[in-house]
């Protein structure tokens, strides 16, 4: 999973889904198929209970900018003007509500509906922010001001436990919130590790055979769009056995690290090295002619010949062989590797420590 820019996790976690979770549109689309015909039946009911023609135009015109705000959904595919426009409608709504005394002043309990819906389809910020903005505007209704703007009809014992209830209830959400949020990043960051740790090799950091063979496979697509080449380099530590039989299997696997640090730092940032299997590496270089190729597989040899480890203060160094191929025509990749691996035998044959580019 990127960490790129100042992107903080809570932004991050937006842009994944986890199996199973509800997306957000989706469920802002259950919740406006709910709320309509919902909103419907108390304007339907408010007619007939002879309320303010006020209360039934305006909880009609809610249903109606719903509908609109799903409909421009379903239209433009905008998933963030439909959470922002829904997000702005149920504010909307529930002070309505709530300064309206709808329905005698008992619509204002939907107002508990609304701190689990704003944590889910909004960031933990904006759910905070939007919570203390309804706890405040609570306060405010029932103060004695309110009262002078709203004549509300709510008694002093309602008044207080409404606003203790509904504060316990968002702090609960904002709790639950957290722990789901915490818990989508830690679900989030052992996929990217699973990820990560089936496309590289455990002891080098390199990318393994698997991901080599995919990248081979993408890049071969890109050269049958563009016809630009591109080289492989397959190399081979030199008379490694006798480096294993010398000085023991861990300083064999000291310079195993070491060939591939000398791979990443002679490599360009677009190349893609890879163990390919015990003392075998493969390097993929895109759009790389057979002169380049060559060249890089020189600087490669050159490096991995200068460096060393120091095993129980001996200093142990190694060369390799490699064998350079550029794709050619319509032959395949098997065809590449099969050439390449012919130019790594020849350079083995030819005294090892030799960078051989693979013939017809
Ligand atoms: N330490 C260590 N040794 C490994 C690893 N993978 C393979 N080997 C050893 O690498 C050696 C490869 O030897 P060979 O294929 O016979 O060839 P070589 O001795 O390198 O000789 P040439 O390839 O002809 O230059 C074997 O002894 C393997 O056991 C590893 O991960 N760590």
């Amino acid at each position: 999973m990127s960490h790129a820019g100042t992107r903080t996790p809570d932004e991050e976690l937006s842009q994944f889904r986890v199996r199973g979770e509800i997306p957000v549109p989706v469920l802002i689309n259950w919740l406006t198929a709910a709320a309509i015909p919902l909103l419907t039946f108390f304007a339907w009911r408010a007619v007939r209970q002879d309320s303010a023609a006020l209360v039934p135009t305006f909880l009609t015109i809610f249903a109606v900018l719903l509908g609109v705000n799903a409909l421009l959904y379903f239209l433009l595919g905008h998933q963030t003007l439909q959470r922002r426009g829904f997000i702005v409608l149920i504010v909307a709504l529930f002070t309505f509500l709530a300064i309206q005394a709808v329905e005698d002043g008992s619509a204002i309990i939907w107002l508990f509906a609304y701190p689990p819906i704003i944590f889910y389809i909004s960031q933990a910020r904006v759910g905070v922010i939007a919570c203390v903005g309804g706890i405040a505007g609570l306060i405010f209704l029932f103060s004695p001001l309110g009262d002078a703007l709203f004549n509300s009809p709510y008694s002093t014992s309602f008044r207080i436990s409404m606003i203790i209830v509904l504060s316990f209830e968002m702090v609960s959400c904002y709790i639950l919130d957290q722990s789901r949020r915490r818990s989508k990043l830690g679900l989030l960051r052992l996929a990217a590790e699973f990820e990560h740790a089936a496309k590289h090799d455990a002891l080098t950091g390199l990318a393994n055979r698997r991901e080599a063979v995919e990248q081979l496979e993408n890049e071969y697509e890109r050269y049958r769009r563009t016809q630009r080449p591109f080289s492989v380099l397959l190399m081979d530590i030199d008379l490694f056995k006798s480096i294993n039989d010398t000085y023991g299997h861990q300083a064999g696997d000291e310079l195993i690290v070491l060939v591939a640090q000398c791979l990443r730092d002679q490599c360009r940032r677009v190349d893609t090295p890879a163990r390919w299997g015990g003392e075998e590496f493969l390097v993929l270089l895109p759009e790389t002619g057979a002169e380049d190729a060559l060249q890089t597989a020189n600087r490669v040899r050159s490096a991995i010949e200068a460096a060393s480890v120091t095993v129980e203060n001996r200093t142990v160094g190694a060369t390799v062989s490699i064998g350079v191929g550029t794709i050619e025509g319509n032959e395949s990749i098997d065809r590449l590797l099969q050439r390449t691996d012919e130019a790594l035998y020849r350079a083995k044959e030819g005294g090892r420590n030799l960078a051989i580019p693979a013939g017809d």
